[in-house]
């Protein structure tokens, strides 16, 4: 037992992944309401909260300052952010500065997407000026074309088969058989799989992470509870990604070494892990990176330690079962690890998980990465 010094994280919400959200759904109800679950989970009140992030691509044309209108908060610190899959982890690393300097006392962060098919289609064209100037005229309409290369990259540099990402999804599926949240929770078969519709070889359909609406939130503060979860150490790269050679890397393997050695712990003392999975060869890319396996022996990798689930990796299913409701996704893989550092993840519970690692990508681009983060979190308690 430790005394518990500085900040913590002490509550987490979620809403169910809705792949078909009803009439009355909205994204700042599904905010509201991630929001109220993660404060009711740390035994706070609306009225404790000083500080709001958020990341939503669909709140627009409202921003943060709206919803916290919306929610009657009254704040002494608010933000917002729009790197997509790297989002949730960009919040957590301001709040956390934000905390420590005194700025605010209770933090809520939130990541959330209300989606219909038409406006998912349209997000994606209008993402940015590069996406609409040079890859909508090419036919590249979103980012499963370009994750379709960036994955048979990587399957010609480390003998990856369509067999073994189909291992990953299989093995993933199974882990969202205890979230209810989750869009996709029946067990998956290697056959399925490999049957589902082809998107862009050699992505097929369940290699594409589903679309869907929904919203998760953490509780931060200053002061925190008997028990709770603390940042060890976190980073982040900016257009870091090495694709020019050969093989797939984000930004995290720039960053790695580095991060292990101010948490003070190594990549095998991972009890939980949570890498951004929006196509199973950018979650192995992550693993590599962090220094869990090795490039020339990802097929073996998934054998032994994913297919087995020796290794707790994507607990809730990740977002290729549990969905991605936008840039909620990057908060998806977060909330997990935080939930299973506080001992809530129900039927799914790493037994005695005490650390663990999320990791972000944001990227919609084929050369360069938005932006990669990770944070290494731990459980501490009073
Ligand atoms: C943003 C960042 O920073 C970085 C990133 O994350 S980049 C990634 C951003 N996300 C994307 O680009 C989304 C990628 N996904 C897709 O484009 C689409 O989901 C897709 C093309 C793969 C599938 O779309 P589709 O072919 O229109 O199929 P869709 O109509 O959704 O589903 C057809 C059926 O398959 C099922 N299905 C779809 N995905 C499924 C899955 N993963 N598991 C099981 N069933 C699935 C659906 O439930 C549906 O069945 P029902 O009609 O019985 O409900």
């Amino acid at each position: 037992m430790s005394a518990v010094r500085g900040p913590g994280i002490v509550g987490v919400g979620e809403t169910p992944s809705l792949r078909h959200p009803g009439p009355g759904t909205s994204t700042a109800g599904l905010l509201a309401e991630a929001i109220a679950q993660a404060l009711r989970s740390a035994g706070l009140e609306p009225g404790d909260v000083d500080g709001l992030g958020v990341a939503s691509f669909t709140l627009r044309p409202d921003r943060a300052i709206d919803l916290a209108w919306r929610l009657g908060l009254r704040l002494n610190w608010c933000m917002q952010d729009e790197m997509g899959g790297a989002s949730a982890i960009n919040l957590l690393r301001q709040a956390w500065l934000a905390l420590e300097a005194g700025q605010a006392k209770t933090i809520v962060l939130v990541a959330g997407d209300h989606f219909t098919g038409a406006d998912f289609a349209g997000l994606v064209r209008g993402y940015n000026r590069s996406a609409q100037d040079y890859l909508s005229p090419l036919g590249c309409e979103g980012p499963n074309p370009l994750f379709a290369m960036l994955t048979q990259r990587q399957m010609a540099h480390t003998g990856l088969t369509r067999e073994d990402y189909g291992a990953l999804c299989v093995a993933q599926r199974l882990w969202a058989v205890g979230n209810s949240n989750a869009a996709y929770r029946e067990p998956l078969s290697l056959a399925q799989y490999l049957a589902a519709p082809m998107v862009a070889p050699p992505l097929g359909r369940l290699d594409c992470v589903p679309v869907v609406s929904g919203a998760c939130a953490l509780v931060l503060s200053a002061r925190p509870a008997a028990i709770s979860v603390r940042l060890l150490a976190s980073d982040a790269r900016y257009n870091g990604d090495q694709q020019e050679g050969d093989g797939l890397q984000t930004g995290i393997a720039a960053f790695a070494p580095a991060l292990w050695q101010r948490a003070g712990l190594g990549p095998q003392d991972m009890d939980v892990l949570s890498v951004y999975d929006d196509y199973p060869a950018m979650a192995l890319a992550q693993l590599c990176d962090l220094g869990l396996a090795r490039a020339d022996d990802l097929p073996g990798f998934i054998a032994r330690r994913l297919a087995t689930r020796d290794l707790p990796v994507n607990t809730a299913g990740g977002q290729l079962s549990a969905g991605q409701a936008g840039t909620a996704g990057g908060m998806h893989g977060l909330v997990e690890v935080v939930r299973q550092l506080l001992g809530q993840a129900g039927d799914r519970q790493v037994r005695g998980a005490r650390h663990g690692v999320a990791t972000g990508y944001g990227m919609v681009q084929l050369r360069y990465g938005m932006c990669a983060n990770a944070a290494v979190l731990a459980r501490e308690e009073a």
